[in-house]
């Protein structure tokens, strides 16, 4: 029988099927933070179990970590250090692998688990937080979960699942310059709604995606769960398997000839069918911004802050007219004459290497638009690293941007930093719900480069005016 990619990775991991569309499945890697995985932790000790199989479960302080340069364990927020100093105990007793704040490894774990090659094709891999969604992009089967099924697999290597359902999204023609991953998938929340997504296992292909770099792929799949899907997945290709290859847990020797045997066999056969497919041409696609407090709030940064819908279902105007309240716009405000007061990069969805070399491109040599701040935040100490070694931090600083340790930061107003009451932000970010960066912050979710180009022009800002 034809398969998708998912089936392929469902099956292989299926231990048992315990009633129709529910399965017992095999879990390869536990991803925590210091946000949700010390409850999960210390709650498996209070139960009296252990984790099974410690080499599989890792930690990174990530969520609540201070990332302002000399940072200690206090934090901005006051329960903030507790968490920090009880997931260390608690990793350090458990014997798992922790990725602390002074560890040369430390970031966002949807960061830091691509670039030390912990997750790979063809593995099952869960992590309490919502994102993990991000991870499929190397081929593997990577969704988030609770804190309690985190503790089932910590205790069993398994886990209780219902059977998403298989979701294509071809994204086809030619991506034009200055359009990003970012772009992509803020288009597509955008035309077909936050919910697009619900209850699929979504796999992006075609072949803008197959032109995608790897980091590029992550930004793709880690907004699946803004289209409400269970996860997204990209097929492994050689960029996949050149990018895991030499990264410190990828298989080595023998062990990568096998594991390149296995993963060549993980594409969707060519008759497999899916419940649903969306094809989208990018040929004519310009960056995308979001206008409110929903991720489907997004269109075209050359168009207006759109009316509502026409054929808006009944009891979504409400949200539609407190979207307007709540960013203080209007319909009919060009996207680009919005004055921006902060711009942020960094965040799990735009914070590797790749997007911070291409928001440099457009700083180098200008200032950041007086009145505003910005911060750049990189992913990973690897990704900090990586961009200093390339002169990057100095453009960044020159430019006027604040130049952070790696951590979550101002992605998630849980770390207790803000950029000020009913500040506008233009940010490289996820979500943008109510209060998501502080009180009563306006978050517009767009690309780096675009958050970069809006810095310098003090406004919302076409990237492609600063690219020549
Ligand atoms: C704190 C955590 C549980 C949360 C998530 O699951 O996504 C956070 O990472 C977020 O982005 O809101
Ligand atoms: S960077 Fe933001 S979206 Fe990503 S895991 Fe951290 S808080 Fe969640």
């Amino acid at each position: 029988m034809a398969l998708t990619l998912f089936d392929k990775l469902w099956a292989d991991h299926e231990v048992a099927i315990l009633e129709d569309n529910v399965s017992l499945l095999y879990i390869d890697r536990i991803f925590l933070h210091e946000r949700t995985g010390s409850i999960a932790l210390e709650s498996l000790v209070a139960d009296g179990r252990m984790v099974r199989n410690p080499e599989k479960v890792f930690c990174s302080m990530d969520h609540i970590v201070d990332t302002h340069v000399g940072r200690t364990d206090e934090t901005l927020v006051p329960s903030g250090k507790q968490f920090i100093q009880s997931t260390r105990k608690a990793s350090h007793a458990a014997g798992i692998k922790l990725f602390d704040i002074n560890d040369p490894w430390q970031g966002i774990v949807h960061v830091i688990s691509p670039e030390l090659g912990i997750v790979q094709p063809g593995c099952t891999l869960i992590c309490p937080d919502s994102h993990t969604c991000s991870q499929g992009a190397l081929g593997a089967l990577a969704w988030g979960v609770g804190s309690s099924e985190a503790e089932h697999a910590m205790a069993t290597n398994t886990l209780v699942v219902k059977r998403p359902k298989n979701m294509r999204v071809n994204l086809v023609g030619q991506l034009p310059v200055g359009i990003t991953a970012k772009d992509l998938v803020l288009h597509l929340i955008a035309q077909y709604g936050a919910a697009g997504g619900s209850g699929c296992a979504i796999e992006f292909a075609g072949e803008v995606v197959e032109a995608l770099s790897i980091e590029a792929r992550l930004t793709l799949c880690n907004m699946a769960v803004e289209f409400s899907a269970f996860t997204g997945l990209i097929a492994p290709d050689h960029k996949a398997f050149d990018y895991i290859q030499g990264k410190p847990y990828a298989p080595k020797g023998k062990q990568w000839e096998e594991a390149m045997v296995y993963w060549a066999g993980l594409y969707t056969d060519a008759d497999a069918v899916f419940d649903k497919q969306i094809t989208i041409d990018c040929s004519h696609l310009a960056p995308v911004v979001s206008w409110g407090t929903s991720p489907q709030h997004a269109c075209s940064v050359l168009d207006k802050v759109p009316n509502m819908p026409t054929n808006i279902e009944a009891g979504d105007e409400a949200s539609y007219l407190r979207a307007y309240e709540y960013m203080d716009l209007h319909p009919g405000q060009a996207i680009d004459s919005i004055v921006i007061d902060a711009a942020f990069i960094g965040s799990c969805t735009n914070s590797r290497i790749t997007d911070l070399r291409e928001a440099a491109a457009i700083l180098v040599g200008r200032k950041v638009a007086n009145g505003v701040k910005a911060i750049c935040v990189p992913g990973s100490k690897a990704v900090k690293r990586m961009a200093e070694a390339e002169g990057l931090d100095k453009i960044f600083i020159q430019a006027g941007f604040d130049w952070r340790e790696p951590g979550c930061s101002m992605c998630f107003f849980a770390g207790g930093e803000n950029f000020g009451f009913r500040k506008r932000v233009i940010s490289s970010t996820n979500r943008n719900f109510e209060g998501r960066q502080g009180p009563e912050t306006r978050t517009h979710l767009a690309s780096p480069i675009t958050v970069a180009a809006s810095a310098i022009a003090g406004r919302i800002a076409d990237p492609r005016e600063y690219l020549l």
